[in-house]
């Protein structure tokens, strides 16, 4: 069935007669897309592309040349990247200014010819990365006209040592082509760096390589949020958007989470199944089924400082804040391109004091004000920024990327059965609603196991099952992001709290 476009939002249009030897082609430039038409093109002939989805346009020696990301079929979500060309004889001004009006829609309020920094760890999930890198990444990248150079990481935390020596004006962006532990291994570096606070506004983007890739679901959402192109686009075409890390303290030594901290159950899933990488995220289904045989409570006490607990007052907070997040985006998209390293001469360094690292403000002193108690086996305990943890848990739904808050997760004890029911509806957050469920906006927590029979996932990675502290700092770090906001949605109608 042909496309429809809408007249009142055409911008510009173009048909040239030449494009596939005698056939026409037809362009239309719409206020938020790319329409283009080829009647004898065998794979593609129609697309209707978002701007973001439009890489480049130019025309060269009476060629209109444009690159475009176009989802394979109709069934299949992944991105295909599709180069359309096609003469323009007689029609060269026409053309041009053509090209130069897609050009500068699809980027606006994103600067153009990025230097990229892609960081590769060839052992992440099943293993592909590299592959992932020649065959879809570098295409991208070179079709958008951005540079870029690829560290293949040789060792555990590699990317760390990288992050830490890093030189601040030399890349727009860090992609990982990797799992989640990259990107915590790259803030941990940056909290080692000279300038820490400049180091960690360095704009990441991660490239799902791993197994849970759970920041990147969150960021480009489920039909995404596992496709390399579409999350190399996102390196190229995305905003930058500030997202709070936590500190995370055990005795006096401190580091940083940008996504979870898990204890009990949620913590042996995944740092249990590490050996079992090759299944990809399956390994998670495999190590919930073997935790709930297991049946094993986790004996602690956990202190809270929380901001909010009423699990309806944080549904208002989370639609005012995507509401916000919203009018952000139309806002910087709306504006006019940032000034380019390769196009501008005058590219003014930024200051190069640094604050240093925001001092911790909310320790726990027994007996404060403020804080809440709980002392019981509870079946795990989770903390998090972003509402996926993975494709089949959305722990977080009332996650914002930078209210300033850590999510907090506290379940009880279920039974067998109850394990078992829980997973029906865990992928589109339905255990919010659980009575057995605490949830917490909290700006620190602490927790206090009372054996070692469990561990601590940070960030997925494994640390020290050992009293821990954890404290949100705001909008400390920058991710990329096509939408501003997480691009996970918590649908309330379809999953009403149990009467
Ligand atoms: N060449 C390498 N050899 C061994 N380990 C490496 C190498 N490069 C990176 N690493 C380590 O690989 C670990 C896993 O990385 P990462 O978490 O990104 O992938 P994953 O665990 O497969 O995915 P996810 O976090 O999404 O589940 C990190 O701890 C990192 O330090």
């Amino acid at each position: 069935m042909a496309v429809a476009i809408d007249p009142a939002t055409k911008v510009k249009e173009l048909s040239v007669n030449s494009q596939h030897g005698t056939a026409p082609a037809e362009f239309v430039l719409t206020d938020t897309s790319l329409y283009v038409k080829r009647p004898k093109d065998p794979k593609f002939p129609e697309i209707l592309a978002p701007l973001r989805h439009v890489l480049w346009a130019e025309t060269v020696d009476g060629t209109l040349e444009i690159s475009v990301v176009v989802k394979k079929s109709k069934k299949k979500a992944a991105l295909a990247l599709v180069h359309i060309s096609g003469k323009v004889e007689g029609k060269e001004e026409e053309a041009k200014s053509f090209a130069d009006a897609v050009l500068e829609a699809a980027y606006r309020g994103v600067k153009k010819y990025k230097h990229i920094l892609v960081l590769v760890n060839p052992i992440a999930g099943p293993g592909k990365s590299r592959q992932h890198l020649v065959k879809k990444i570098q295409p991208i990248l070179k079709a958008a006209r951005c540079t870029h150079e690829d560290i293949i990481t040789t060792h555990y935390k590699h990317a760390w040592e990288i992050a830490r020596e890093l030189p601040l004006d030399k890349y727009d962006v860090i992609a990982t082509v990797s799992g989640d532990g990259i990107i915590h291994e790259i803030l941990n570096g940056f909290a080692e760096h000279t300038q820490p606070v400049r180091a960690m506004q360095t704009p990441l983007c991660p490239i799902p390589g791993g197994s849970a890739n759970a920041l990147s679901l969150n960021l480009l959402g489920l039909e995404e949020g596992f496709d390399i192109s579409a999350a190399t686009v996102n390196a190229v075409k995305g905003l930058p958007m500030n997202v709070d890390v936590c500190s995370v303290t055990q005795g006096d030594k401190r580091f940083f989470s940008f996504m979870t901290q898990a204890i009990g159950l949620m913590a042996e899933l995944d740092l249990g199944t590490e050996h079992l990488r090759f299944m990809g995220d399956n390994r998670f289904v495999y190590g919930y089924l073997r935790g709930l045989l297991r049946h094993k409570a986790c004996p602690v006490k956990v202190s809270i400082k929380a901001g909010q607990s009423d699990k309806q007052q944080m549904l208002e907070h989370l639609r005012a804040g995507e509401a916000a997040a919203a009018q952000r985006v139309v806002a910087a998209r709306g504006a006019p391109a940032p000034v380019v390293v390769g196009e501008a001469a005058d590219v003014t360094d930024p200051p190069s004091t640094d604050p240093g690292l925001p001092p911790l403000v909310h320790r726990y002193e027994p007996g404060a004000e403020g804080w809440l108690e709980f002392d019981r086996p509870l079946l795990y305990l989770f903390g998090g920024k972003g509402p996926l943890v993975a494709r089949d848990l959305l722990q977080f739904p009332m996650s914002l990327p930078d209210d300033g808050y850590v999510d907090i997760v506290v379940q009880e004890r279920l039974t067998r059965k109850e394990m078992l029911k829980a997973m029906d509806g865990a992928e589109v957050g339905k255990t919010y609603w659980m009575d057995s469920q605490h949830y917490f906006k909290a700006v620190a927590y602490r927790v206090e196991p009372h054996n070692r029979d469990s561990c601590l996932s940070v960030d997925g990675e494994g640390y020290p099952f050992e009293p821990f502290e954890v404290e949100v700092h705001k909008g400390l770090a920058t991710l990329l992001s096509p939408y501003g906001v997480y691009n996970v949605k918590f649908s309330v109608p379809d999953i009403k709290k149990p009467k």
